[in-house]
C-alpha cells in the first residue's frame, strides 16, 4: 500500500474536548495527542467516554467545548476526508441483504476509489470469499474485518478503530495485531479504543486511559508497565524480607505478603529456602498497568456514574493495591471553564 495523502503527517490533537449531553458530561476537557507511526490505545471502562470521543474527532457530533484535529485541521475541514482519515466506529452497520463487497463498492465510488481495490482490501483482511456472501449472515469478526477494510478504502494517513477485537477469536485478535503493526510501521497513526486492556496491552506502544470523561494517565506501555516485581507470602516476612534484602532486592509489605523488586522467583525461592522459611504464595505481580486499569474499572471514585446504585456485591474483590499516583494525570485547572 501506498502512504495516504503526503500533506498529512497524521498528527491527532485533543484539546479540552467536552461534550455534554444535557446535564451529563460524557467527555470532559479531554487532552491527548496521538503520534504517527505508532499504535495507541485509548482505553476506559465501559461507558467513559471512548466513542463519543472518537465521534467528535470524526465530525459526527460537536463538541460541547474544546478542539479535537488531524494535522490541525477539525475534520470537517479536511477535503475527501476518507482518503486522510480512516474509521470503523461500529461493526454492525452493514445492511444485511447486501454482500460485504457491495458495501465497499458503494463506499469505494463515494471516496473514488477504483472496484480493484475494494478486491485488494478484502484479499488483506481475510474475506475475499465471505465478502460476496451478504452481511447479515456475517460473524462479529467477520464484520470487524469488513470495517477494517473500509476504513482502509481511501488509503488514508489515519485510522480509528472504535474497538476492533470485539468479536474476534484468539487467532484474529493476533492477525489484527500483526496487520495494525504493518500499518504503524508504514508511517500510519492508528487510535483504537478498548474497554480491555488485556485486549490491546500487546498490541499498542502508547496509552490513553480515561474514566467518567476524564484523562487519568497517559505514557508509553513500558512507562506505565513500571519494574516488574513479584509478591511472595510466606510464615516469616521479617526473617524473608531480611533475606531479600541483603541480596540487594527492595522489599515492601503488600496485604499479607511482600513485594520485592525483581521479576525472577527463582531469586525469592532461594532467598527463602537459604532462610529456612515456608513459602505459601510465590507469582510475578500484576504490572502497573494492570492494576491501575483494574483499579479504574473496580474503585468506587472512578466507576461509571451511570452503573452507581448497582450493587458491588457482583464485583470481583478489588486488589488492595492504590494506584500509583506517579502515573496519575490532573488535567490542569487552568484548563478548565
Ligand atoms: N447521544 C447521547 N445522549 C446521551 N448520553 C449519551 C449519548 N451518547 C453517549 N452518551 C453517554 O455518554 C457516556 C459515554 O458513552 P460512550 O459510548 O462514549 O462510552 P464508551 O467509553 O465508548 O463505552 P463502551 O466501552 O461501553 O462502548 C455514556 O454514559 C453514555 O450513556
Amino acid at each position: 500500500m501506498s502512504l495516504g495523502r503526503p500533506e498529512f503527517v497524521g498528527h491527532i490533537e485533543v484539546r479540552g474536548l467536552t461534550k455534554r449531553f444535557g446535564s451529563f458530561t460524557a467527555v470532559d476537557h479531554l487532552d491527548f495527542e496521538v503520534r504517527p507511526g505508532r499504535i495507541t490505545g485509548f482505553l476506559g471502562p465501559n461507558g467513559s467516554g471512548k466513542t463519543t470521543t472518537l465521534r467528535m474527532l470524526l465530525g459526527l457530533i460537536r463538541p460541547t467545548a474544546g478542539t479535537a484535529t488531524i494535522d490541525g485541521h477539525r475534520y470537517v475541514e479536511i477535503d475527501n476526508p476518507l482518503t486522510v482519515v480512516g474509521s470503523a466506529l461500529e461493526a454492525t452497520n452493514f445492511h444485511p441483504g447486501r454482500t460485504g463487497r457491495d458495501h465497499l463498492r458503494v463506499q469505494a465510488a463515494v471516496a473514488g476509489v477504483p472496484d480493484r481495490r475494494v478486491d485488494e482490501l478484502l484479499e488483506l483482511v481475510g474475506i475475499p470469499a465471505a465478502a460476496r456472501k451478504r452481511a447479515g449472515g456475517y460473524s462479529m469478526g467477520m464484520r470487524q474485518r469488513l470495517g477494517l477494510a473500509a476504513a482502509l478504502l481511501g488509503d488514508p494517513k489515519v485510522i480509528i478503530l472504535d474497538e476492533p477485537a470485539n468479536g474476534l477469536d484468539p487467532e484474529g485478535i493476533r492477525w489484527l495485531r500483526g496487520f495494525l503493526r504493518q500499518l504503524a510501521d508504514e508511517g500510519r497513526t492508528l487510535l483504537i479504543s478498548s474497554h480491555m486492556l488485556s485486549e490491546v496491552e500487546q498490541t499498542v506502544d502508547d496509552v490513553v486511559i480515561i474514566a467518567n470523561g476524564e484523562r487519568v494517565a497517559q505514557g508509553t506501555v513500558q512507562e506505565l508497565r513500571g519494574d516488574p516485581t513479584a509478591y511472595v507470602r510466606t510464615s516469616d516476612p521479617e526473617r524473608l524480607a531480611d533475606a531479600l534484602t541483603s541480596r540487594g532486592l527492595t522489599v515492601t509489605p503488600k496485604g499479607a505478603g511482600l513485594r520485592v523488586t525483581t521479576e525472577d522467583l527463582a531469586v525469592v525461592g532461594d532467598a527463602a529456602h537459604a532462610a529456612d522459611v515456608a513459602i505459601h504464595e510465590l507469582r510475578a505481580e500484576q504490572t502497573h498497568l494492570e492494576e491501575l486499569f483494574f483499579n479504574l474499572t473496580e474503585s468506587e471514585e472512578h466507576r461509571n456514574r451511570n452503573l452507581v446504585g448497582v450493587s458491588t456485591a457482583d464485583l470481583p474483590p478489588p486488589t488492595g493495591a492504590p494506584i500509583d499516583p506517579a502515573l496519575l494525570v490532573d488535567a490542569p485547572q487552568e484548563d478548565r471553564r
